[in-house]
């Protein structure tokens, strides 16, 4: 039996932080992990950070609407056909119901195959704190990613205050108050506080209802460098209701574009070293205005 985790978490939180982490200290243990991710927006920055030589399917521009539980029992059981490894990591996308990825990996199909030992969801501390401006629909699915973890990592404590971790940390655990907390900083957890979930029956989950979700991803494609300080000042006129861009930006004066990431009004540059196609996808509520400066 191969042991599976599903990392659930909202969009920008830290999933695929976790999922580096997890990798490295899996293999450092002699473990062969594998991956299987679905993104939303037709790109998929995030496989680029699964190392060579990890088995890794993906579904890119997963439908938020359906569960496309079909299309990910085919994936896995590709994997489990043509891969050897010994753990599933499952990363879901940042909008998605944790218990609906559960779907596939109960399936029959698998039943022999796969040893299911828990959701680990990655909370946006930051975004906990000012989780009433969200739209009721995102809150809902925000709250329920809490809700059905039996693992829930209280992410980005470095930018909040002693009193306001205090504060998050009572507050998730009232909301789960099954779940074990831990508190980190770029999703750092050891191997070990995964390990020791316990294998959990949860076939007849009750899903509360998230009702239809209006996240979209929008792919902006660049015809041309840009300015720094330019691209930046654009991010602040973008609505709260973007809540997730992430892509390769094409910056005046540089060879090549820059890794570009951007959660929770905070952006993150990291010079890329080869040619990269020069667009961002754009993950929020109502993006019919936004277009590229
Ligand atoms: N300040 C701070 N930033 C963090 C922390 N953890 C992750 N980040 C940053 O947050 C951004 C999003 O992290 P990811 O790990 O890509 O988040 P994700 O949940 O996989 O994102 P999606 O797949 O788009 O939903 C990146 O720029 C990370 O470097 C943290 O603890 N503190």
């Amino acid at each position: 039996m191969k042991d599976v985790y599903l990392f659930s978490g909202f969009l920008g939180s830290g999933k695929t932080t976790l999922l580096k982490n997890m990798i490295s200290q899996m293999k450092d243990k002699g473990l062969k992990p594998a991956v299987f991710m679905n993104e939303l927006g037709k790109m998929n920055m995030d496989s680029d950070s699964v190392e060579d030589g990890v088995p890794l399917k993906e579904i890119l521009d997963g439908c938020i609407c359906c569960t496309g539980s079909e299309k990910s029992e085919a994936q896995i059981q590709t994997l489990l056909a043509e891969e050897d490894f010994d753990v599933l990591l499952i990363e879901t996308t940042g909008a998605a119901h944790p218990v609906e990825a559960l779907d596939a990996i109960f399936s029959p199909l698998f039943a022999e195959k796969l040893n299911f030992k828990g959701i680990v969801t990655v909370a946006d501390s930051k975004r906990w704190m000012d989780r009433n401006n969200l739209s009721p629909q995102i809150r809902s699915l925000f709250l329920e990613q809490i809700r059905h973890a039996d693992l829930i990592l209280a992410n980005k404590m470095d930018l909040l205050s002693d009193s306001e971790q205090g504060t998050v940390i009572y507050e998730i655990q009232s909301l789960n108050p099954t779940a074990q907390i831990i508190q980190t900083v770029h999703a750092k957890i050891p191997f070990s506080a995964v390990d020791n979930l316990a294998t959990s029956p949860k076939k007849n989950i009750k899903q509360a209802p998230v009702s239809k979700l209006n996240l979209n991803a929008k792919v902006l494609q660049f015809d041309a460098p840009v300015q720094r300080e330019k691209f930046e000042e654009w991010l602040r006129t973008l609505p709260d209701s973007v809540y997730r861009i992430k892509g390769y930006v094409p910056l005046e004066g540089d060879k090549y574009p820059h890794a570009f990431q951007f959660a929770y009004g905070m952006a993150q540059w990291l010079p890329e070293y080869m040619k990269m196609q020069n667009q961002i996808v754009v993950i929020g509520e109502g993006l019919e205005g936004v277009e590229l400066p």
